[in-house]
């Protein structure tokens, strides 16, 4: 059956899927929406897929986006975050859950293992473009806490409910997130751990920093596929390795998406996911730049992205 090219009401939750997630099944399928945004087109067509409430058996609208592209062709470095951050927020999206498939900086977590994370260390090289506000509209945002604590509270309980059903979750953890696409060396897996990191991958950043300047509760779910390049073991993270654990642990991983896009619809969170302790943040965090100042394209852009904050 055709889709529609078009959804008129918003649609206030999104996921991101990442390797090995590029799809979400049991969902019905109602539009596939190509948005043009002034930094680009997203990463893929955002589909929207109808969910019904557990509570009120209504449907809720979820948007779903591929982060590496349809076939999987954009690499770490060059997906467009801004862009996909950008189109998910034009379609009214206030919370996303990204999914992400990563290595594991410490014995205890193991490959197939959930982390919900709570906290980033940057190791991108700063070659990626990673705010909204520059050329002649600068903001700055707080991220101390980069990831959404309240919608992080949702995603634990539903990982904990399936724990013991082929689930192990670990409720809090720090993400490096690296350049790539080359995966690390030995030696920077090792000073990675006495960080105290505790998983890595490609993608957190900016992707999390461009949802918080975009107002958008983020939380991501990592799942443990390797155990990068540290261990004793000998076994250095692959490709195979990666996708071979990612597509033995699916189901899980998409049961637990499920169970978050669940209990997310019901009505008693009807307000988080609006991510109405975020909104207008921007109107004042990114208004450093006295109006005389003011690039006139980068005011153009921010005004699409959040109509009626820098008139
Ligand atoms: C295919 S291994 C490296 C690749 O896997 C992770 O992708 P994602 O976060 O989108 O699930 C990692 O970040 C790298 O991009
Ligand atoms: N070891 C690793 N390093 C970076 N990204 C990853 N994604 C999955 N495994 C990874």
């Amino acid at each position: 059956m055709a889709v529609a090219s078009q959804y008129s009401d918003p649609i206030r939750i999104a996921v991101i899927g990442g390797t090995g997630l590029g799809s979400l099944a049991g969902f019905t399928h109602v539009a596939t929406i190509d948005v043009k945004t002034p930094w680009g087109s997203p990463s893929a067509p955002i589909n929207v897929l109808h969910h019904p409430s557990p509570t009120t058996g209504k449907a809720t609208p979820i948007a779903f986006l591929s982060r590496h592209g349809t076939h999987h062709q954009i690499a770490p470095h060059e997906v467009p975050n801004r862009a996909n951050i950008a189109a998910l927020r034009s379609l009214g999206v206030r919370t996303i859950i990204a999914f992400s498939a990563v290595g594991s900086l410490q014995e205890e977590i193991k490959p197939r293992d959930f982390v919900v994370p709570d906290q980033i260390i940057d190791r991108t090289k700063g070659v990626r473009p990673f705010t909204f506000f520059e050329g002649g509209m600068v903001g700055h945002v707080g991220f101390g806490d980069p990831f959404d604590e309240e919608v992080a509270k949702v995603v634990r309980k539903c990982g904990q409910s399936l724990e013991g059903d082929g689930v192990r979750l670990h409720e809090r953890g720090v993400v490096v997130c690296m350049e790539g696409p080359q995966f690390s060396t030995r030696a920077e897996s090792n000073l990675y751990r006495s960080w105290g990191g505790s998983v890595i991958n490609m993608s957190a950043l900016p992707e999390a920093k461009l949802a918080k300047e975009a107002e958008v509760a983020y939380q991501m779910i990592c799942m443990s596929t390797d155990y990068d390049c540290w261990h004793q073991d000998g076994n250095d993270v692959t490709v195979e390795m990666v996708m071979g654990n990612m597509k033995a642990n699916a189901e899980n991983a998409k049961r637990f998406v499920a169970a978050v896009l669940d209990e997310l619809s019901k009505e008693e969170y009807a307000e988080l996911v609006l991510a109405k302790h975020l909104e207008g943040q921007m109107k004042f965090a990114g208004a450093v730049t006295a109006p005389a100042g003011r690039g006139e394209e980068a005011k153009r852009k921010l005004q699409w992205l959040y109509p009626g904050y820098f008139e």
